[in-house]
C-alpha cells in the first residue's frame, strides 16, 4: 500500500479562505475587525520566523495584527504588564504568547495571565479544564488541525483506535481530549511505554508528536492507519553552509509503504498550526460579540 498524502499546505489554504470570509461579513455586517496580538521575548531565530509568519497572514485574511517584540531579559512584571494591557484592548480579540519563553520566565505563570477568552493558543488552565470536561473552549492550535485533517480524510472517527506519542501540555493531552471527544479509544504513550511498538501497532490512528527524528519505523504502523506527524526535526547539515533537512517524528518512507494516509514534514501539520490560530481568532471576535460562531472552524 503507498499512504494517500494529506497536503496540509493545501488544506491550511482552504482553512484561511473560510477565515477571510467570516472576517469580511465581520467588517460588512457588524463593523468589527478582528484582531490578534502576538507577543515574542527574546531573539529565538525559529519563533521570530513563526511570529512573521502569523503576522502576515493574520493581515491577509483582513484581521489586524499587533506584534510586541520585547527584549530577551524582560522582567517578568513588565511581560505581566503588557498582558493585562492587551486583556483590557477592546481592539484585541486574541493574544498569543510565542514558546518557548526565556528561561527566566515561569511560562504557566505568563499563560494563566492571559484572559482565557482571549487565549487563542488554547493554554490557559481554563481552556484546559473546559476541552476536558467536553466544554466550549478554545482549543489549541496544533491538535485542531491534526483533528481537521483526520476529519476530511476520514469522516467519522467515533470507534477508532487512537494513539498519541507523546504527552506535552501543548500537543499530547490535548490531542487525546480532541480524539476522545470524537469517539476514540485513546491511549497516550511515551518514552516509558513498554512495549510501544505492539501498542502504535494496535493504531487507526497514529499521532506522533514526542520531537525525537523519524523514531516511528513502518513496521511499526498497522496497514491502512492513519498517521499524523506533528515532528518538526532538523537534522544536522551534511554539508558545510546547508541547514540540514527537516525530518517529522516518523520515518516518512517507510511509514509511507504501509499507511493509508500520512502528513509530510515539511507541509503537513505545521501550516495548519497557524490557519488554526486564525480560526481561533475569529471564533474569539464572534464569541466576544454575542455572535454566531463560524461552523467547521471549531473542534
Ligand atoms: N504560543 C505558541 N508557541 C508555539 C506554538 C504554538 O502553537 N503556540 N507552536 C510551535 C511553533 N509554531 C507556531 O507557533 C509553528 C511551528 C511550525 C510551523 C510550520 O509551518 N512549519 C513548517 C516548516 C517550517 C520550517 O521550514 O522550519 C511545516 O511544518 O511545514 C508553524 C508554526 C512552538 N511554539
Ligand atoms: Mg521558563
Amino acid at each position: 500500500m503507498t499512504a494517500k498524502v494529506i497536503d496540509g499546505k493545501a488544506f491550511a489554504a482552504t482553512v484561511r479562505e473560510k477565515v477571510a470570509g467570516h472576517v469580511a461579513r465581520l467588517k460588512e455586517e457588524h463593523g468589527i475587525t478582528p484582531g490578534l496580538a502576538v507577543v515574542l521575548v527574546g531573539e529565538d531565530p525559529a519563533s521570530q520566523v513563526y511570529v512573521r509568519s502569523k503576522g502576515k497572514q493574520t493581515v491577509e485574511v483582513g484581521m489586524n495584527s499587533f506584534e510586541h517584540k520585547l527584549e530577551a531579559d524582560t522582567s517578568e512584571a513588565d511581560l505581566l504588564a503588557l498582558i493585562d494591557q492587551l486583556n483590557n484592548d477592546p481592539s484585541v480579540h486574541g493574544i498569543l504568547v510565542q514558546l518557548p519563553l526565556p528561561g527566566h520566565l515561569n511560562e504557566d505563570l505568563v499563560i494563566n495571565s492571559i484572559d482565557p477568552a482571549k487565549d487563542v493558543d488554547g493554554f490557559h488552565i481554563s481552556n484546559v479544564g473546559l476541552l476536558g470536561t467536553g466544554q466550549k473552549s478554545m482549543v489549541p492550535c496544533t491538535p485542531l488541525g491534526c483533528l481537521m485533517m483526520l476529519r476530511d480524510h476520514h469522516g467519522s472517527l467515533s470507534g477508532m483506535n487512537a494513539v498519541v506519542v507523546g504527552r506535552s501540555n501543548i500537543v499530547g493531552k490535548p490531542m487525546a481530549q480532541l480524539l476522545l471527544g470524537d469517539s476514540c479509544t485513546v491511549t497516550i504513550a511515551h518514552s516509558r511505554t513498554k512495549d510501544l511498538p505492539g501498542v502504535v501497532r494496535g493504531a487507526d490512528i497514529v499521532v506522533a508528536a514526542v520531537g525525537r527524528p523519524e523514531m516511528v519505523p513502518g513496521d511499526w504502523i498497522k496497514p491502512g492507519a492513519m498517521v499524523i506527524d506533528v515532528g518538526i526535526n532538523r537534522l544536522p547539515p551534511e554539508e558545510e553552509g546547508g541547514k540540514g533537512r527537516l525530518v517529522g517524528d516518523c520515518h516518512y518512507d517507510s511509514c509511507a509503504e504501509v499507511a493509508g494516509a500520512i502528513t509530510p514534514v515539511p507541509g503537513g501539520v505545521g501550516p495548519m498550526t497557524i490557519a488554526c490560530l486564525l480560526a481561533n481568532t475569529v471564533t474569539a471576535c464572534c464569541r466576544a460579540n454575542g455572535l454566531a460562531e463560524p461552523e467547521g472552524l471549531t473542534a
